[in-house]
């Protein structure tokens, strides 16, 4: 292990875009699809998953995601699933992380709204109990189920309000997707109090982040790599003070950039545009939150003390309480003084 690994290792940290089912570790993915075999595509068999998440565009990767998605059938599935993510985060030192979590998926399959609600808090408490990380909820529109699935997303949202929702998103392909449709929507969302953080700029250009800003109000920016194209709009982003949340592995592996070594993170960077660095749906792309700041510190040339920084931006770019951020941007100075 290089310093800066184990480094990265220890580090205490917060993640803010990681997707629920997209964090199905490769063991509950094959043991839900060992319950379900005959009436589901995905493989049990542990190589040939692997090989399942080897993504051609960013369109096949959606429809290998959603095969995934329809493993997951009750309530149980919904809690076991949550809880197990939490463990995997707190391996990994995480304190607190949100997750974009699409109910509309679950209740369209036949789990009622309030039993999905029950199972994803039952998983916080577990999380705060037996793990010490602070878990919290983006409900994300699936954007390829259109605009009954934000009206419906909007609905659980509302009625439900479970303690750990704290943002409003949309996910999903962008092209043909547009923005502006979901205003109504957003503007709900924005009134009840939760932040607005859809994805844009992902697969699509500048033009659909400028929509997410203006349409959506986005406090934050799903992805946003495509802001790179547009000094405007980094300037933009950067007086205003909307972070991106930049996934670098998942853009190679969806194919949205061609070479790490072409990934725009550092052009957004130098541009002054706050980020995070997340890992989004890690083991479906093969990677993890401490391979990703790996992967960031990389491309950027960071050493510890720059992680540690980068590690921080998280904290502040998130939706927690103020004492909770106050209470973690203090552990990570002191695991930065204390290292080595
Ligand atoms: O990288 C991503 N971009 C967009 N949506 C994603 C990504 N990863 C997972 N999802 C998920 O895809 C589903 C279908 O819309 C949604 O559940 C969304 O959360």
């Amino acid at each position: 292990m290089t310093d800066l690994t184990s480094f990265i290792a220890g580090l205490p940290k917060a993640e803010l875009h990681v997707h629920h089912v997209g964090s199905a570790s490769p063991r509950i993915v094959a043991e839900l699809a060992a319950r379900h075999e005959g009436s589901s595509p995905v493989p049990t068999d542990p190589a040939a998953l692997e090989k399942y998440f080897e993504f051609h565009d960013f369109a096949h990767f959606i429809e290998v995601y959603l095969s995934v998605v329809d493993l997951i059938r009750d309530a149980e599935d919904i809690r076991l699933l949550t809880y197990e993510i939490a463990r995997e985060l707190s391996r990994q030192q995480v304190r607190y992380a949100e997750l974009t979590v699409t109910p509309y998926s679950s209740v369209r399959r036949g789990i009622p709204a309030p039993a999905f609600c029950e199972a994803i808090e039952d998983a916080r408490a577990g999380a705060r109990r037996d793990f010490g990380l602070e878990l919290a909820w983006c409900f994300d529109i699936p954007g390829e189920a259109g605009l009954p699935s934000a009206e419906e997303t909007l609905r659980i949202a509302l009625e439900q309000r479970p303690d750990g929702l704290v943002s409003f998103g949309l996910g999903g392909p962008e092209i043909g997707v547009p923005r502006p449709q979901f205003k109504p929507y957003f503007d709900k969302a924005r009134a009840a109090g939760l932040h607005s953080v859809p994805h844009a700029g992902e697969t699509t250009g500048p033009e659909t982040i400028w929509d997410a800003i203006r349409e959506l109000g986005a406090e934050r920016i799903g992805h946003g790599i495509a802001a790179a194209q547009d000094e405007r709009l980094m300037a933009y982003l950067a007086e205003h003070q909307i972070p991106l949340e930049v996934c670098p592995t998942s853009n190679l592996r969806t194919r949205a950039v061609a070479d790490l070594a072409e990934h725009p993170i550092g052009r957004l960077v130098a541009a002054g545009v706050p980020i995070s660095v997340n890992s989004d749906d890690p083991p479906m792309f093969g990677t993890t939150l401490e391979q990703e700041y790996a992967v960031a510190a990389g491309l950027l040339g960071l050493d510890t003390a720059g992680v540690a920084e980068l590690a921080r931006d998280a904290v502040r770019h998130s939706f927690r309480s103020d004492a909770g951020k106050a209470e973690l941007l203090a552990e990570i100075d002191a695991y930065h003084e204390n290292y080595g």
